[in-house]
């Protein structure tokens, strides 16, 4: 049977993934702070829209007013289509505080507690029709409880897998963490995509890695990638190598990456 790929759209990506992610695939966006997770999240959300796929934002660590407006800052502009209801952001920051948070439809009233917020999520995704989900940051459903982590993330991927979507679950780990936000977590995941920010020469310089992708090959390589005004750009025919001479990026042929 061919496998069934949902494409990302964000250039570079579907072809490091050889065509893009399984179907149903529950993927780790995994790196540390300022790594480019929340953007890449939403650039997959957007260019599903674009290609009449409905998706659902998770709202965890930010309030959905700031989302909708950083969103629109590279072009994004989700406002239409949750007015025809092909999009949704689900409320799990402010506790339904304030008067901008009345006016939201998806409120998860105390998002410490996780049965209520995957209530809330199953409602938006049957709403929508969504086929892509971002929850971000799953983290904060666990840092304070790392022994549930593994318990929450199997709990999200039987909704999530189970109603169809595919889906990021961005996943916050320290600057110095070689890890991708524990070991239930890593095992459970379908896939992990690890994104790094290294200071090299006085100048900071982005590269991601597919760590793994159940049911796909998948380049093995570390490659640079880019946050301009339209998104992530990512380099398929391009790797960094850390080596004890230095550190430098080096072109190779797409067959290779
Ligand atoms: N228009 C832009 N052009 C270039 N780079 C940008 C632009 N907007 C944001 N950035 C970069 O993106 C970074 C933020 O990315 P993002 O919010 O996706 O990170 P994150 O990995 O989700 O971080 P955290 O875990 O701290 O929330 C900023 O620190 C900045 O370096």
């Amino acid at each position: 049977m061919p496998i069934e790929r949902v494409k990302t759209g964000i250039p570079g990506l579907d072809e490091i993934l050889n065509g893009g992610i399984p179907r149903r695939n529950v993927v780790l966006l995994s790196g540390g702070p300022g790594t480019g997770k929340t953007i890449m999240s939403q650039q997959y959300l957007w260019n599903g829209l674009q290609m009449g796929e409905p998706g659902v934002y998770v709202a965890l660590e930010e309030h959905p007013v700031q989302v909708r407006i950083n969103m629109a800052q590279f072009g994004w502009d989700v406002r239409p289509y949750e007015r025809e209801g092909t999009f949704a952001i689900v409320d799990a920051f402010t506790g339904g505080i304030g008067e901008t948070a009345k006016r939201e439809r998806y409120v998860v009233r105390d998002p410490t507690d996780v049965g209520l917020l995957i209530d809330v999520l199953k409602e938006a995704i049957r709403d929508t029709g969504a086929q892509r989900v971002v929850i971000d940051s799953v983290s904060t459903l666990y840092l304070t409880k790392p022994s549930v982590a593994r318990s929450v993330v199997m709990m999200l991927k039987r909704v999530l897998s189970g109603l169809g979507t595919t889906s990021f679950l961005v996943s916050q780990v320290s600057v110095t963490e070689r890890g991708f936000g524990g070991p239930g977590v890593e095992h459970a995941a379908d896939g992990i995509i690890r994104l790094d920010l290294d200071e090299i020469d006085g100048e900071l310089k982005r590269s991601l890695i597919i760590w793994k992708m159940r049911g796909t090959k998948h380049s093995m390589r570390r490659h640079p990638f880019e946050i301009t005004d339209k998104g992530i750009i990512i380099y398929a025919n391009k790797v960094l190598r850390v080596t004890r001479r230095g550190v430098y990026e080096e072109t190779v042929s797409s067959e290779e990456s």
